[in-house]
C-alpha cells in the first residue's frame, strides 16, 4: 500500500544552533517549503525537530509552511514535580506534532533505556503526538542482525502503550555507527535493514500508517539510491545549508513519479 505523502523528510537541528540563528533557518525553510513542488503535490511531508526553547517560534514560523514540528524529547509523565522535564501535554498544546524519542545520543549521554523508550511512547501517542522512534545497531554488522536489533527495539518500544492506543509511528532506522560520520551506510546495508523492519512494522495491529526513515549522515543523493526501500529520511548537519534540504526535497519529486 503506497501512503501519501510518498515521503517522509525530517530534521533534527540538535544542539547546534543558537536562538537567532534557529529563527534564521526556521524562515529560509519556511520560504523553501511554502513554495515547494514537493509539499505541493504530495510527494513528501517535511518536519522539523529544533530545541526545546525554539518550538515556539518554529511552530509560528514553519507551520503555515505546511511544515510539521517536533521535539528532541519528551516526560513519560503529563504533569507533576519533575525538575527540568516536558510534558508531551505541554508540547502537543504548543503545536507540536511528533517527539523524537531514544536518540542514539540520549541513550549514550543520557541514560536513555529500552524502558524509558517505552514509557516516552506511550506518553507521545496518548497525548496525540507521532513518536520519531529511533533504532539502530550499536555496532557495524549485517542487514539480517541489525534488522533483529531494530525489530526488538521496536517491540519493546511499544510494550508499554496502553490498549487502545496504538498510533502511527515514524521508526528512524539510524545505525549508530553511521550518526555523525563523513557517509552514510551503504544503500544495500540500509535497504536490508528497512525493508525487512517495515515488514515487522507493518504487521503489528494498531500500527498502521507507519513508515521506515533513515537517519546518520544522510545527504542529497542517498534517498534516489534507495528509492522505495525507505519512507524517507532523518536528517542532521546535512541539513544546515537550506540548498541541501531543497535538493532532497527535489529528488523526492523524481521519485514520486516512479510508482512505489
Ligand atoms: O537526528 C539525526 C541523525 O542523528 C543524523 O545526524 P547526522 O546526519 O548529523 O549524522
Amino acid at each position: 500500500m503506497t501512503y501519501r505523502p510518498r515521503f517522509t523528510i525530517g530534521v533534527s537541528l540538535k544542539m547546534y544552533f543558537g536562538h537567532a540563528e534557529a529563527l534564521r533557518w526556521f524562515d529560509r525553510v519556511a520560504e523553501l517549503a511554502a513554495g515547494h513542488p514537493a509539499l505541493l503535490s504530495g510527494a513528501a511531508e517535511l518536519f522539523v525537530i529544533p530545541s526545546f526553547p525554539a518550538l515556539p517560534a518554529a511552530v509560528e514560523r514553519l507551520t503555515p509552511a505546511g511544515v510539521l514540528v517536533g521535539a528532541q524529547d519528551l516526560f513519560w509523565e503529563d504533569r507533576g514535580a519533575f525538575t527540568g522535564e516536558v510534558s508531551g501535554a505541554e508540547l502537543a498544546e504548543l503545536g507540536c506534532t511528533l517527539a523524537e524519542i531514544g536518540h542514539a545520543e540520549r541513550r549514550r549521554l543520557f541514560g536513555e533505556t529500552d524502558e524509558t523508550v517505552a514509557r516516552k511512547i506511550a506518553a507521545a501517542l496518548r497525548n496525540g503526538l507521532t513518536p520519531v522512534l529511533c533504532v539502530g545497531e550499536a555496532d557495524r554488522t549485517d542487514p539480517e542482525r541489525a534488522a533483529a536489533d531494530c525489530i526488538a527495539e521496536f517491540d519493546s518500544a511499544i510494550s508499554a502503550v496502553e490498549p487502545g492506543a496504538a498510533g502511527r509511528i515514524l521508526v528512524a532506522y539510524e545505525p549508530h555507527w553511521a550518526i555523525g560520520a563523513a557517509e552514510p551506510a551503504s544503500p544495500a546495508h540500509i535497504a536490508g535493514v528497512t525493508e525487512r523492519l517495515a515488514a515487522h512494522v507493518a504487521a503489528v495491529p494498531g500500527y498502521e500508517g507507519s513508515r521506515v526513515i533513515y537517519g546518520g549522515s544522510a545527504k542529497p543523493g542517498l534517498l534516489p539510491k534507495l528509492g522505495s526501500a525507505v519512507g524517507g529520511l532523518f536528517l542532521g548537519r546535512f541539513a544546515h545549508d537550506p540548498a541541501a534540504l531543497a535538493a532532497i526535497l527535489d529528488e523526492t519529486v523524481q521519485l514520486a513519479e516512479v510508482p512505489a
